[in-house]
């Protein structure tokens, strides 16, 4: 018996999985050497530290240095070879390490192992003979799915799907010796995937078809799920050595694409803002986190029902409060309703979840029932008093360490923690809706803040399988900062001409899930008319005398005040920017009440109608809240470009293959947003959302340089970081 294991190299830090190594001799020489020699009788290959391995580096792609795809010679000397080739999975068998594993001629798994080809989520497809053998072996629906998700899928799944021969509870490595020397001397002829014929369907060619509509629906403009698809075909339609052939020339073109290059960054993006850093060189390396076991959420409305089901999911006890008996009993039914469905969800379903259980989820109206818990988190409507009056209640009751979030989505976190007597325990929790689904956590320091508060927020997002990102204290913090001038620009562009339909459809087409008016219609519109009147920018508290179309010498626009008055608050009473089928309908259609309220307005305000280009839209909603991403980034809100965008990739529904708005910005080139932002701001010199900041100017200044070095040409890092 000859073992192989596959070249690893190490990945710094934590993370102990193997990557597939770039130099390729070493394995070839070896199984070339098992191969000639007489003794050996059966080649095994496993990973190294109980990993069988993540596939290949992924820094590498973007390397100049890479020349093709480098895996397939050795996949196929695996496939080749005269002696039973064993693979023993355990961990992980991603990307190219699954790729390898499929070229064996048997598959052992521990039963904890995961297995998928996940390189559609890099923008890639498995180029190393992946689409062409993986449908082979589990036929063409279930190596499609694989394929065009990159979903991870576990060691049983496999096993039903015929991924794997067999899995074990215990040692892997034995397991695969044992089957190896059972099958030394079997015809090696039918375990050689590329010599099987795709498995029929009665249906291939309409299955197929419907699959490429499918992706393209679901991923608007992205490239890889359909050239994956495009690779499947090829297996398909074509013997092994051309549908390799084809896989290799879409995955050339998948590299130079750019969307690949975006979708790594996100990648990677995804992980730096895990590394936070916070005022007075407090960070994630030196910040440990409270430990919590109980937690408590006070309101049950949207937002808070998503927060309980999210909580009870990650397996921590809650505690669910309302005001009162009426709307506690609303919440307990709505949550309880949301977990069964997200019971049905999960593989032992409602057992799994235990939320019948009061020592897991108990609802009360009770305060002093929080005496105990670990963290609260507040969830009522966007009130500062209220929330004041809550978090003066909260530092009597909760026991000293408890750590207290407000869930807020603009509110100032000082103010709200000045009402305790422990603002070094505040921070803002910035959920998304539906808590429970969107995977973005903007969490908040205020100027208190203690480092342990943030590592517990952070490790709270953690839990909850979010993606937490730590920003600084300012009004709508990040993300929504970043929204105001985009939504503003679609409602300037409506003033001077545009339709909600034509901004929505130009910035879907770009590949937001949905444009701005859209949006706003799904969130409500009476939610910003709410901020607004309390702003004193509309409602009564408006000094008479204020013209129509200007606040603080800035161009304003009261066209959502307007609908608002008319009662449009968008699906939930049937009418907004669109109309919908009835009060609470979801399909939104263009309404010929809106066209002409339009006119009406423009002539009311002596606006001239103009025709505006899709070029316009894009440009004046994208750079001006890209520009605002430069003050924040400039004032020290946030670390680093990344921080921006991951949290629009994963609040605000960016299109993950166009890397976030400040990647775009850099692969658009600072100089053309800078000379855009320039021109419009001219043009429309009342609005400050187009004036281009400082920090933008500087970076062009100095010749743009790559994002990751941005930070380093701030002059001093702002008093905040
Ligand atoms: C030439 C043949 C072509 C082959 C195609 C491919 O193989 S493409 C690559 C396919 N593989 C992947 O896409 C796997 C990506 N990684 C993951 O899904 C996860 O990291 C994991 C392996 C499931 C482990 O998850 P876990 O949560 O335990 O750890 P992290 O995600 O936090 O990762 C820890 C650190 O490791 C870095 N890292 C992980 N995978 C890769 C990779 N493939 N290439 C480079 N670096 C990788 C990750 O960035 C983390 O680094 P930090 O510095 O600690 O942030």
């Amino acid at each position: 018996m000859f073992h192989a294991q596959i070249p690893f190299d190490r990945i710094p830090h934590q993370f102990k999985s193997g990557l597939l190594c770039r130099s390729s001799q070493s394995e070839k020489d070896g199984l070339k050497k098992a191969d000639a020699d007489p003794s050996v009788k059966a080649v095994m290959i496993c990973g190294e530290n109980g990993k069988f391995s993540a596939g290949a580096d992924i820094r590498g792609f973007s390397s100049p240095k890479r020349h093709g795809v480098a895996l397939s010679p050795i996949v196929s000397l695996i496939e080749s070879s005269e002696k039973p080739v064993v693979a023993a999975i355990e961990g992980v068998a991603l990307g190219g390490g699954l790729e390898v594993a499929l070229g064996c001629h048997y598959r052992v798994a521990h039963a904890k192992a995961r297995m998928g080809l996940p390189e559609v989520t890099i923008g890639l497809l498995p180029g190393a003979e992946g689409t062409q053998r993986l449908p082979r072996l589990i036929g063409v629906p279930a190596a499609l799915d694989m394929i065009t998700t990159g979903k991870h899928i576990p060691a049983t799944e496999a096993l039903k799907l015929g991924l794997v021969d067999e899995i074990v509870e215990e040692n892997t490595i034995e397991a695969a010796i044992r089957l190896a020397n059972k099958v030394i001397g079997q015809p090696l002829e039918p375990r050689r995937l590329s010599l099987k014929p795709v498995p029929k369907l009665p249906n291939m060619e309409a299955f197929l078809r419907e699959a490429l509509v499918k992706v393209k629906r679901q991923a608007r403009g992205c490239l890889a799920p359909e050239l994956c698809v495009q690779a499947v075909r090829a297996a398909t339609e074509r013997p092994f050595a051309e549908g390799v052939r084809r896989e290799r020339e879409l995955f050339g073109l998948l590299l130079s694409s750019g969307q690949a290059q975006a979708l790594q960054y996100a990648f990677f993006a995804e992980r730096a803002v895990r590394r936070w850093a916070a005022p007075g060189g407090a960070s994630w390396s030196s910040a440990a986190p409270q430990p919590v076991r109980k937690a408590a959420v006070i309101g049950l409305g949207t937002m808070g029902r998503g927060i309980v089901t999210s909580l009870v999911k990650a397996n921590i006890p809650v505690v669910a409060l309302e005001q009162d008996l009426e709307y506690l009993n609303k919440g307990r039914k709505a949550v309880m309703l949301l977990l069964e469905r997200e019971a049905m969800k999960m593989e032992g379903g409602a057992q799994t979840l235990d939320f019948h259980n009061p020592a897991r989820l108990q609802f009360t109206v009770d305060f002093d029932l929080l005496c105990d818990v670990d963290l609260v988190i507040e969830a009522v409507f966007e009130n500062m008093a209220l929330k004041k009056e809550i978090f003066h209640k909260l530092s009597k009751i909760c026991k000293p360490g408890a750590l207290l979030c407000t869930n807020t989505s603009a509110l100032n976190i000082d103010e709200i923690a000045s009402a305790t007597n422990r603002p070094q325990q505040v921070i803002g929790t910035h959920f998304f809706s539906p808590a429970h689904v969107m995977r973005l956590l903007e969490i908040i320091y205020g100027r208190h803040t203690s480092p342990t508060a943030i590592a517990t927020a952070m490790q709270l997002a953690k839990a909850l399988k979010k993606v937490g990102v730590v920003v600084g204290n300012c009004f709508g913090f990040v993300g929504n900062r970043m929204m105001f001038p985009y939504v503003q620009q679609a409602v300037f562009l409506l003033e001077e001409g545009s339709r909600p339909e034509a901004v929505d459809q130009v910035l879907e087409d770009f590949g937001f899930k949905i444009g701005p008016f859209r949006m706003s219609d799904l969130a409500g519109l009476d939610v910003g008319w709410r901020s607004r009147k309390e702003q004193g920018l509309t409602g009564p508290s408006l000094a008479a005398g204020t013209p129509a179309r200007q606040r603080h010498g800035q161009r304003y626009s009261p066209l959502p005040d307007l609908l608002c008055e008319q009662g449009r608050f968008g699906q939930k009473t049937g009418k907004g920017w669109y109309q919908y089928e009835r009060a609470g309908g979801r399909t939104a259609t263009p309404d010929p009440w809106l066209h002409d309220f339009l006119s009406q307005y423009r002539d009311t305000h002596g606006i001239q109608s103009r025709f505006i280009d899709q070029e316009e839209i894009l440009e004046r909603c994208l750079f001006s809240l890209i520009n605002e991403g430069f003050a924040i980034l400039a004032e020290g809100i946030a670390s680093g470009p990344e921080h921006l965008d991951v949290i629009y990739i994963n609040g605000y529904g960016w299109p993950k293959h166009r890397g976030g708005p400040m990647f775009y910005a850099s692969t658009v080139g600072l100089p053309r947003v800078l000379a855009k932002l320039q021109k419009y701001s001219e043009a429309h010199p009342d609005v400050p959302g187009l004036r281009p900041n400082a920090f933008l100017k500087k970076l062009v200044a100095v010749r743009s340089p790559p994002l990751k070095e941005w930070m380093s040409y701030l002059s001093h890092q702002s008093p905040k970081l």
